[in-house]
C-alpha cells in the first residue's frame, strides 16, 4: 500500500434496537466539529483487526466481541487520502462513552443523513441503511391476483427490499401492477424497487429506481432525487466503478453461481465477485444462485448481502 495512504479502522457499533454510534470529532482534528463513526488510523505492525480493538477501546471504552466487514475504499481529501476499512461491530463489553471528551450518539440509520458527517462517509450510510437482502420478483404472469397474494409471505419473512421486475410487460401494464404492490409493500416499510423511467418511479410513489449499467452510463446525471435509491446491474468492475462515478446508491453483481435463468454467463465464483467489488465506494449485493444461506460467505467476500429471485420467493399460496 502506498506509504501516502492513511488506513483507518471504523466501527459501526449497533445495538439491540438497530441504532449506530456516530462521535463528534473534536474541533483541532482534519473534519473537526463533522460527525463520524468511532476509528483511527492504524499503527506500524497492527492487523486491521487490532486497529479496529484498540481505536474502540480509546474512544469509547469498549471490548470488541463480534464484528463483520461492512465496506472498504479509498477516499482522497483535499490534503490526504484515506482507506477506509469499515466494520460493523454487534457485540462488545463495557459502556460505550466518549473517552475523549467527544459527544456521543445513538442514531436510526434512516437519521443518519440529519448529521453533518464526513463527506467519504454516504457509503457507509447508504450501506447501514439498507438491508442485507434484495429480493427480486419473478415474472408475474397471467394471474396478477395470484402474484399479488405471494406478496403478504414474502414480507412476513423479513424482506425490506423489493425489485418488481418483469420485462414481459409494456409500460402501461407494469406501472398499474407497480401501484398495486406499492399498496401492499409501502404500509409494511419495504422499499418498493422500480425499473423503467424515472417519472414512474415518482408517479407509483416507489422508494427507488433500479437500472442495468449500461443505461445508467447513457444519461447525464442522477436520474432520481436523493432520497429515492438508485440501484444498479452489474456484471464486472468496470461496470461497478462506472456506477459509482454516476451517483448509485449500491450496485447489484452477477453471476456468482450459474443459474437456469442464465446458463450462459461465466460465473465469477466468490473470490471473482470480490475481486470486481474490491475498492468499490458501494454496498453490493451478490446475485446468481444465492440465497440467505450464503449470506456469511457474502459478507466475507465484500457484499452487503444477498439478492435473487428463487431464493426469496414464496411458493405459490
Ligand atoms: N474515524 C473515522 N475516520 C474517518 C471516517 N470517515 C473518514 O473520512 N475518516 C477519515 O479517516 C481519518 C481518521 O483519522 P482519525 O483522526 O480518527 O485518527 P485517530 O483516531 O488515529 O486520531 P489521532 O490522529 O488523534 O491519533 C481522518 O482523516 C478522517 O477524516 C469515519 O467515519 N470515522
Ligand atoms: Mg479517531
Amino acid at each position: 500500500m502506498n506509504a501516502d495512504v492513511l488506513h483507518i479502522a471504523v466501527g459501526c457499533l449497533i445495538d439491540g434496537y438497530g441504532r449506530v454510534l456516530i462521535a463528534r470529532r473534536p474541533a483541532n482534528k482534519p473534519g473537526g466539529g463533522k460527525w463520524e463513526f468511532p476509528g483511527g488510523k492504524r499503527e506500524r505492525g497492527e492487523s486491521i483487526e487490532q486497529t479496529l480493538a484498540r481505536e474502540l477501546d480509546e474512544e469509547l471504552g469498549v471490548s470488541l466481541r463480534a464484528t463483520r466487514p461492512l465496506l472498504r475504499f479509498h477516499h482522497a481529501y483535499r490534503d490526504r487520502t484515506v482507506l477506509l476499512d469499515i466494520h460493523c461491530v454487534t457485540a462488545w463489553t463495557g459502556e460505550p462513552h466518549g473517552r475523549e471528551g467527544q459527544p456521543v450518539v445513538w442514531c436510526e440509520p434512516d437519521r443518519l443523513t440529519d448529521y453533518d458527517l464526513l463527506s467519504a462517509n454516504k457509503p457507509i450510510v447508504d450501506a447501514l441503511r439498507l438491508p442485507d437482502a434484495y429480493a427480486i420478483t419473478p415474472e408475474p404472469g397471467p394471474d396478477r391476483a395470484a402474484f399479488l397474494a405471494r406478496l403478504p409471505a414474502l414480507i412476513e419473512r423479513g424482506v425490506r427490499l423489493l425489485r418488481l421486475r418483469a420485462p414481459g410487460l409494456a409500460d402501461p401494464v407494469y406501472e398499474a401492477l407497480a401501484r398495486e404492490v406499492a399498496a401492499i409493500t409501502g404500509p409494511a416499510g419495504v422499499d418498493l424497487i422500480v425499473d423503467r423511467e424515472a417519472a414512474l418511479c415518482r408517479r407509483v410513489g416507489a422508494a427507488g429506481l433500479h437500472w442495468p449499467a449500461g443505461r445508467l452510463a447513457a444519461v447525464a446525471s442522477r436520474p432520481v432525487p436523493p432520497d429515492q435509491w438508485l440501484i444498479v446491474s452489474c456484471h464486472d468492475r468496470a461496470e461497478l466503478r462506472q456506477a459509482q462515478r454516476c451517483g448509485a446508491d449500491a450496485a447489484v453483481l452477477s453471476p456468482v453461481r450459474a443459474t437456469p435463468s442464465h446458463p450462459d454467463a461465466g460465473p465469477l465464483g466468490w473470490p471473482g465477485f470480490a475481486q470486481a467489488r474490491e475498492d468499490v465506494a458501494l454496498p453490493v449485493y451478490a446475485l446468481g444462485g444465492v440465497g440467505p444461506g450464503d449470506l456469511e460467505n457474502a459478507w466475507r467476500h465484500g457484499a452487503q448481502g444477498v439478492a435473487g429471485i428463487r431464493a426469496f420467493w414464496p411458493a405459490p399460496v
